[in-house]
């Protein structure tokens, strides 16, 4: 299929793809609605030729049945022999999902009901500092602990009625030490969520709260919570029980922020708002598990992204939300999509056929228009672009604001697409220059276009539909690894360097020389050692 899919797609580049627009049908066409959702991705060069190659694709790949065995519980991460199922921690009264023989359903429900009493206290006073209600809650973490509840947490900005919530997750001192100053250590509650509850940066980061803690507190455990799968390490680190909200290794770190890891989300928003951003990503469980593929919003965002990279070889996608809530989107979406699809080795242990997944990145517009667009409209590599835009934002007294922004966003995606032609742009500048220096000029001015863009539409951000979107991602990351045949759950690629920090404290530290090391390596920790390492 890959190579029908290349001679179609040889066949076709050349064309201006806005022609096919001349099908009056086209925008409905290749457009997925889901409820209010709309994803549109008829800004593409992809006809109803290319589209039945995608789609068979799927059927190749067997994605449906791997699909209803990750809903299943089945252990389809193979290299680690686990199942896949974030999808329960949303399952709010989906029925029972069995891993082992047993259903992980009455688990799950608990743990939400026992966080959700706890995040109540906490914003109550119910639970309280050893100074009095709390004012401040710092939830440290890093990867997956991390990325998901910042993410969360900014985009529901306008839902925040809880305490003031913080992040540290970098091992840099200067992460934990400018939070550490804004708070009172007699008022603050530390979350320390860490799956392995190993994870160095987010143990050291741990260490340094629970020593700021008891310069004033007399018990600093007792305003400490945690978040992980090993119970044991957490009570190591002298956490109670009561306030230990445990999970399954069957939630993978980048997927986990439906359960305990989203804690802080549920302290700053409430127990209702984030039941209802669970039922949304519920919402979009179901539908990516019954809707048609054509009809299926999380299989064609991953068809869109498998032309553009597998097939059309763009290495990159930019995510743009123009709303300024998912400010965050894009760096959740690059652990998402970069950890489970950056790999070169098959589920079979073989050299990967195509690609592997693409590099994320993106920044929220209209910021990004006044910094790296121009490489996107002029620059040499075509980069497709997946907007994001709300009809309606949160500041109804600065609607026309928004209007703005939806101007900008949807022009976007029609410059990109059409661009400006040599005699258009000589039209800007002919009362300006004449001759040669009006040719020159002109091509300055011009804008190759023909670069595609998809984009998701949806009526405002709120709690249920951030779930959606977080899910139709998820969903989206699956079916593109499913296609690519990699397991988009285990992330061996992080683990080389992680070990050679290890090995390495010892020589910054001066305990070990720098001996047997790389040039280049000795040279900069000489380097380093003589400027105050
Ligand atoms: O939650 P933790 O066990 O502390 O892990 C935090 C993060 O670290 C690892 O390096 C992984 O690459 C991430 O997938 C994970 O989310």
């Amino acid at each position: 299929m890959w190579n029908s899919l290349k001679s179609h797609h040889d066949k076709v580049a050349d064309r201006r793809f806005e022609t096919l627009f001349e099908d009056a049908g086209r925008a409905q066409d290749f457009s997925v609605a889901m409820g209010d959702m709309l994803f549109d991705y008829s800004k593409t060069n992809i006809d109803s030729e290319g589209r039945e190659l995608l789609l068979k694709l799927l059927d190749e790949a067997g994605v449906a049945e791997r699909r209803d065995a990750m809903f299943r519980g089945d252990k389809i991460n193979e290299t680690e022999g686990r199942a896949v199922l974030h999808t329960a921690l949303r399952n709010l009264d989906g029925g029972p999902i069995e891993v082992d023989g047993k259903d992980v359903m009455p688990g799950v429900l608990d743990t939400l009901d026992r966080m959700e009493a706890f995040a109540e206290d906490v914003r109550s006073g119910a639970f309280a500092g050893q100074g009095g209600k709390i004012t401040d809650v710092v939830n440290i973490g890093i990867g997956g602990s991390d990325l998901g509840p910042v993410m969360a947490t900014l985009a529901l900005a306008p839902y925040h009625d809880g305490p003031r919530t913080h992040f540290v997750s970098n091992v840099d001192p200067a992460d934990v030490a400018a939070v550490l100053r804004q708070c009172d250590p007699a008022t603050t509650l530390v979350i320390v969520a860490s799956k392995t509850f190993t994870t160095i940066e987010t143990m050291t980061n741990a260490r340094t709260a629970k020593a700021w803690m008891s310069e004033t507190v007399s018990d600093p455990a007792a305003q400490f919570a945690a978040l992980s799968t090993a119970a044991d390490k957490t009570a190591d680190f002298g956490i109670d029980p009561s306030r230990v909200f445990g999970f399954e290794d069957w939630v993978g770190g980048r997927y986990s922020m439906w359960g305990p890891i989203g804690l802080s989300v549920m302290i700053a928003i409430g127990g209702d708002a984030f039941r209802a951003f669970l039922r949304g990503a519920q919402e979009m469980d179901r539908h990516f598990k019954a809707a048609d593929w054509t009809e299926n919003m999380p299989a064609m965002l991953a068809l869109v992204g498998i032309w553009h990279n597998q097939v059309c070889g763009h290495a990159t996608r930019a995510v743009l939300p123009y709303d300024n809530l998912l400010m965050r989107l894009p760096a959740y979406l690059q652990q998402l999509e970069m950890e489970s699809n950056g790999k070169g080795v098959s589920m079979d242990g073989e050299d990967l056929a195509t690609d592997s997944g693409p590099v994320v990145w993106g920044e929220p517009g209209t910021n990004g228009q006044h910094a790296f667009y121009q490489l996107i409209h002029q620059g040499t590599r075509v980069i497709p672009c997946e907007f994001l835009v709300a009809a309606e934002g949160h500041e109804s007294d600065l609607h026309h604001q928004h209007q703005l922004l939806v101007a900008n966003c949807l022009a976007q995606s029609e410059a990109l697409m059409k661009g400006r032609d040599l005699d258009e742009a000589r039209g800007k500048v002919a009362d300006k220059f004449e001759g040669d220096e009006l040719e020159r000029q002109a091509k300055h001015r011009v804008f190759p276009g023909n670069r595609p863009s998809t984009t998701l539409a949806y009526p405002q951000l709120d709690p249920a539909m951030l779930g959606r979107i977080v899910a139709l991602y998820e969903h989206r990351v699956f079916v593109e690894g499913a296609v690519l045949g990699i397991n988009s759950y285990d992330q061996w690629g992080v683990e080389l360097g992680k070990e050679l920090a290890t090995a390495l404290q010892p020589v910054v530290e001066g305990k070990e020389t720098a001996d047997g090391k790389d040039g280049s390596t000795a040279g900069l920790v000489t380097f380093l050692k003589k400027y105050g390492l």
